[in-house]
């Protein structure tokens, strides 16, 4: 048999990743991968950080590949691990951790740093770059201790973190050492202009200025000019720039300058050695955005999987601020120079400027301010280098010359106007014609586009043009076009589960063809809710499609950052005994586990379990799933309750230990977790459960819908009840509800406020559907079996667990 060719991969960001994605989808079965990152993170979109930042996006919507992706591509990722070394004649590198791994093809994409002034007091706490995942949470972090911010650089990331930090509540100041900002990308009007509109969001501007040092103690307590004067900030962000990350590139003696010198096919000095993103400098040229980077990645994964490409050849590039409420856009040569004639409009009026700059008949560069629809066309004729002689003023104006009025300038005009292979989304390389062609073929909504085109999913810049093209070409009505749950279906939750139900479907794949998927195999979002819709309405008949769903989920264990797994076991109640601790102290010590934890639901986990000990772990530890892993019931938590303490009113214990054995092993939309306490001092924080049960004299109130996670929610009084059996019909009830009512992945805090709390309660307090509830919930549950017990009883099911032997990897 072929040994698989290796690559392994240094740098886990956004050129890598997309280039490792190209090779997988041109040449799956190819090579061996293995990746290194630097950063504790799976592969994230770095662009969207500034969005983060500004309240628009959160974390988890930034991440390209999660962790399961890797898995399932039989990716071996090696997270917090840089590459400390690498031998070109050996060919194997090292990392801090010391893994050796050996490679046939070596890809570098280590990226950028940013650009720290080497002034005094650089060093301080407080004083930090924008570049990571750390670097945006440190500053959400100052923002909720501190007040006044100083940004310095008035660049692009500049600008977005001082609008980031501004949305965090900071009075912030940009010091910039030039007259006017952006000078890198605007003219000195459009710059004006750009300046006046962030004044009026709140930033203010220092110009002009060259800092001198960092005064305070150990923190930062402000900035000392070389004029002289000072501006006093409890934190500083340094945007002045970055340099690409060669060093590991230069001590394996590859021929490196500002970047890692490569050809135009992205090979370095070294045979079997590339460099693809910042750290690569092509032609003289480090590139700085994404749109180059992946064009890089693009070839040299044509290049790895043998197909036919032409060589990389160099980009022109163009930038958009990320600003909400200011568009400006710049591409190509925008200042006069000797040579070159400029063309430009401005409208105090309307807040807008335009300027196009012209050599020899062809157009090299435009600024755009306040109205950027017609970036992408400009773009396009800079990259041709067409002949533009006779239509400059066209050009200038964004429609001929006497067409005025009528519409002839509206965005939608000049949509329609575009030719079909201008390119719309810069990042991802999306021309219009493929986007109409996308809303032809059926999507429905920006999303829809993006799933099928990559369009506005990276830096988001396009998605006016995007959404402009959708109302332009979409035949009907988009406002009233359907939401469908992902970019495979315009149809929406209900109406998939009223359809599996009247058409007695089956399984995943009868679904997705009688209901005319667009994507013939689904995708990581439509798969696992149509597993559970299925399980959910056919209880007796439907057999789980593991391979529909996450990978924690299929081994039945938390995946955790270093590729081992977290197995916590089934507590009921949180109550233990000295045999059953002693059993896990022994299974713990055998399989070397690096960390005993207590959850915050008064569970132990048993951190860092290899994948291939699970099932001896399970088996050695001779208890049931704890559930830990899956969209399901995970634990009750209780508190003493009247067995111990002296104010309790009734046995909390008693009761959560009933709940917690009635309802586990229950598959459900989202993760539930319960509570009990004793008495309304409610020590086990039931009211920020899904579901809480807390006893009062005589009786208990049961709380649903609390949540104490990301965005806090405190549950709201569902019914007070006399007895437990009580408690455990309406319990049941409110649990079949939700899991027959919600969307997939929908939390019951999410579903009790979209719903509304009457709606449930009107369903409940009907006696007889809640009976009926617990009915379907009970039959449910009937057919439900231990997880672990299943696999550890199963040879075939443990050849799952057996270690990955197509990728080698030793310890030096
Ligand atoms: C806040 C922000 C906003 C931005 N907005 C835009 C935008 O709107 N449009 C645009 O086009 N561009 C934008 N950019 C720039 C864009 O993000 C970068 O050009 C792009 O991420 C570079 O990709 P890369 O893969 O070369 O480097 P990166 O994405 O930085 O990835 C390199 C990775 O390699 C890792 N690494 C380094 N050394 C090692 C080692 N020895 N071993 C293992 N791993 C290592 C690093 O930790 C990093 O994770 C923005 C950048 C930032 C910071
Ligand atoms: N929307 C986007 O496209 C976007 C957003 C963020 C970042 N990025 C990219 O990330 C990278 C980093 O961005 P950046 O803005 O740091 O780099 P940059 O080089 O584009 O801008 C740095 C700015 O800092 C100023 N400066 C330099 N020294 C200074 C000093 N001592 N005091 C005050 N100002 C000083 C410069 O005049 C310049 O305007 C770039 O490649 C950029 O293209 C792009
Ligand atoms: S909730 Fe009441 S019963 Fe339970 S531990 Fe606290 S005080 Fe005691
Ligand atoms: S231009 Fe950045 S996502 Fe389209």
């Amino acid at each position: 048999m072929n040994r698989k060719k290796k690559i392994v991969l240094i740098g886990n960001g956004m050129a890598g990743m997309r280039t490792v994605e190209h090779v997988l989808k041109l040449a799956p079965e190819a090579y061996e991968i293995t990746v290194f990152g630097a950063e504790p993170h799976p592969n994230y979109n770095r662009i969207m950080l500034s969005s983060v930042l500004a309240g628009g996006a959160d974390m988890k919507e930034i991440v390209i590949n999660d962790l399961a992706w890797y898995e399932e591509n039989k990716i071996r990722l090696h997270l917090g691990d840089a590459v400390v070394q690498i031998d070109t004649k050996e060919r194997t590198v090292v990392s801090a951790s010391g893994l050796k791994a050996g490679y046939d093809t070596l890809i570098l994409a280590t990226g950028s740093n940013p650009f720290i002034l080497p002034i005094p007091g650089a060093r301080k706490e407080g004083v930090i770059g924008f570049r990571d995942i750390k670097d945006c949470e440190l500053m959400m972090e100052a923002s909720r201790k501190y007040k006044k911010a100083a940004v310095i650089g008035g660049g692009l990331l500049g600008l977005e973190a001082a609008r980031g930090l501004l949305h965090l509540g900071m009075d912030v100041s940009v010091v910039h050492i030039h007259p006017y900002l952006m000078e890198r990308q605007l003219d000195e009007p459009a710059s004006r202009m750009l300046k006046r509109e962030l004044e009026t969001q709140g930033m203010k501007f220092l110009l002009e200025k060259q800092t001198a040092s960092i005064y305070g103690g150990r923190r930062a307590e402000g900035l000392e000019f070389a004029d002289g004067s000072r501006l006093e900030a409890d934190l500083v962000v340094m945007a002045v720039g970055i340099k690409p990350n060669i060093e590991l590139a230069k001590e394996a003696g590859l021929e490196v300058a500002r970047g890692i010198v490569v050809n135009d096919y992205l090979e370095a000095s070294a045979p079997g050695v590339y460099a693809v993103g910042e750290c690569a400098e092509h032609r003289g040229i480090a590139y700085g955005l994404v749109a180059p980077l992946y064009e890089q990645g693009s070839v040299l994964a044509k290049r790895l999987a043998g197909a036919d490409t032409a060589g990389y050849e160099g980009s022109v590039t163009s930038t958009k601020l990320k600003v909400s409420g200011v568009d400006v856009f710049s591409a190509g040569y925008f200042n006069d120079t000797p040579g070159t004639r400029s063309l430009r409009i401005q409208d105090e009026l309307e807040g807008t400027y335009r300027k196009i700059v012209l050599q020899d008949d062809r157009l090299i560069g435009a600024v755009l301010f306040g109205d950027t629809t017609d970036g992408p066309s400009l773009f396009a004729k800079i990259k041709s280098g067409e002949s533009v002689a006779g239509k400059e003023k066209e050009l200038l104006l964004g429609y001929a010359p006497g067409q005025a009025g009528a519409g002839a300038s509206s965005p939608n005009a000049r949509l329609a106007a575009m030719a079909d292979d201008e390119i719309i989304c810069g990042c991802n390389g999306v021309t219009k014609g493929t986007i109409v062609e996308a809303v032809k073929g059926g999507c429905a909504s920006v999303g829809e586009i993006k799933a099928c085109t990559k369009a506005s999913g990276s830096c988001g810049g396009c998605k006016p043009l995007v959404e402009g093209l959708l109302h332009l070409y979409a035949e009907g009505d988009v406002k009233t076009a359907k939401e469908g749950i992902c970019g495979c279906t315009p149809l929406g939750r209900d109406e998939i589960v009223a359809s599996i139900k009247q058409m007695g479907l089956k399984s995943v794949r009868e679904v997705m063809n009688v209901l005319e998927w667009r994507e013939p195999e689904g995708c990581s979002k439509c798969r696992p809710a149509l597993n559970y819709y299925l399980g959910m309405l056919w209880p007796a008949e439907y057999v789980d499609e593991k391979e529909s769903r996450f990978a924690n989920e299929r081994y039945h264990a938390n995946i955790q950052k270093d590729g081992t797994f977290s197995v916590v076991p089934r507590i009921y109640g949180g109550v233990t005994s000295p045999a059953e601790l002693k059993r896990i102290a022994a299974v713990a010590e055998k399989y070397d586990v690096p960390m005993v934890k207590f959850t915050g639901g008064q569970r132990l986990d048993l951190l860092g379990v290899k994948k291939e000990d699970l099932p001896k772990v399970w088996e050695e530890l001779d208890m049931a799933s704890g559930h830990a892993y899956s969209k399901a019931l995970r634990t009750v938590k209780t508190c003493v309750g009247s067995t111990f303490c002296r104010f309790g009113t009734q046995d909390s214990i008693g009761m959560g230990i009933r709940l917690e054995k009635a309802f586990e092993r229950l598959n459900t939309p989202g993760k539930v977790k319960l509570a009990v306490s004793g008495c309304p001092r409610n020590c086990a924080e039931a009211t920020i459960k899904d579901l809480g049960v807390v006893a009062i004299d005589g009786g208990w109130e049961i709380h649903v819908g609390g949540n104490g996670g990301v965005k806090v929610r405190a549950a709201d009084l569902l019914c007070v009840v006399k007895t437990e059996d009580e408690v455990l019909e309406w319990t049941a009830g409110f649990l079949q509800h939700y899991r027959e009512q919600a969307n997939w992945n929908e939390r019951t805090a999410q579903w009790v406020e979209r719903v509304g709390l009457d709606a449930i309660k009107a369903v409940l307090e009907h006696a007889e559907e809640r009976q009926a509830l617990a009915a379907r919930i009970e039959d449910t549950l009937s057919r439900t079996t231990d997880p672990w017990k299943e696999i550890i009883e199963n040879e075939e099911l443990r050849k799952n667990f057996e270690p990955l032997q197509d990728v080698q990897l030793q310890n030096s």
